[in-house]
């Protein structure tokens, strides 16, 4: 199989459209040596606030992608496009009702070679994206495993997603979802809020992303980036 446009990555940076950031938050976001930053949010996303967010982004050299959460939010010019499916909700919708409504609009432009979907696995019940999409956050190991299959061997999507947006997951679980991976990257995101959790998260993870401490504590969140790299021994990409 071709290596995939973000299968580089290690450490992401989120940042929220519907989120302000300063001028030089953004400068040390984006000049922190992380390997991309991916914007999106489950609330809030208008084409306005993401459009000016990668206008702002663009000034600096690192690869950046839209993760589409609504049709309206569908802006073009990004490097890359991360088209989201929760898997753990029983909601159509939210598995490829959206989607497919969204390729009826925009199917003609889509840059396919730079476009991935996603399978998320949203684990955090208190999460925006998990009370939007009525997932169903309590899985066992065995579910955790079934639907990492379902996603990676059966559907083939290039991301399994692990997502506890605003709580740091439980990392053995995360690990077992790795090594039933055989081709997608495994991305976990959740809770990370300094060097610690993210050592852990790039231990059990492809890609770790990180997104609310940029709001919260951005010394902490930048000191994320190195301690990815170190957990990772310095290599980019590895499987
Ligand atoms: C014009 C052009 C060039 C288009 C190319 C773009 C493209 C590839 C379009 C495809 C077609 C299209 C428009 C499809 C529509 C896609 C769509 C509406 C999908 C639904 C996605 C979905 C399942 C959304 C639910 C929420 C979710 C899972 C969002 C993912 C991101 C996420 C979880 C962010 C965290 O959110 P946050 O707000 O930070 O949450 P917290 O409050 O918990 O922190
Ligand atoms: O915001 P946090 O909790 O860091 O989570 C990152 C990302 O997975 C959100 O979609
Ligand atoms: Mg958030």
């Amino acid at each position: 199989m071709n290596e995939a446009w973000f299968s580089g990555w290690r450490h992401v940076f989120k940042l929220d459209p519907d989120r302000h950031i300063s001028d030089e938050a953004l400068e040390a976001v984006c000049t922190s040596g992380t390997d991309a930053i991916i914007i999106g949010g489950s609330s809030g996303v208008t084409f306005e606030n993401t459009v000016d967010l990668m206008a702002r982004v663009r000034r600096y050299a690192l690869d950046c992608a839209l993760e589409v959460s609504t049709a309206e939010g569908a802006v073009p010019g990004f490097d890359g496009y991360f088209v989201p499916l929760v898997l753990n909700t029983g909601e159509a919708e939210w598995i490829n009702g959206r989607q497919t409504e969204g390729l009826k609009e925009y199917g003609s432009f889509v840059p396919w070679e730079t476009t991935a979907a996603q399978g998320y696995l949203i684990l955090n019940a208190e999460a925006t994206a998990a009370k939007l999409t009525g997932a169903r956050t309590q899985l066992t190991e065995a579910d955790v495993v079934a639907h990492v299959q379902m996603a990676d061997r059966l559907m083939r999507l290039p991301v399994v997603y692990l997502e506890y947006s605003g709580r740091f997951g439980d990392m053995q679980l995360v690990k077992r979802a790795k090594a039933a991976a055989v081709q997608a990257r495994v991305f976990y995101g959740g809770g990370i809020d300094g060097a610690d959790k993210a050592r852990q998260a790039a231990e059990s993870a492809h890609t770790v992303v990180v997104g609310n401490a940029i709001y919260s504590d951005l010394e902490a969140a930048l000191s994320t980036v190195a301690a990815v790299r170190e957990a990772a021994g310095g290599t980019i990409g590895s499987k």
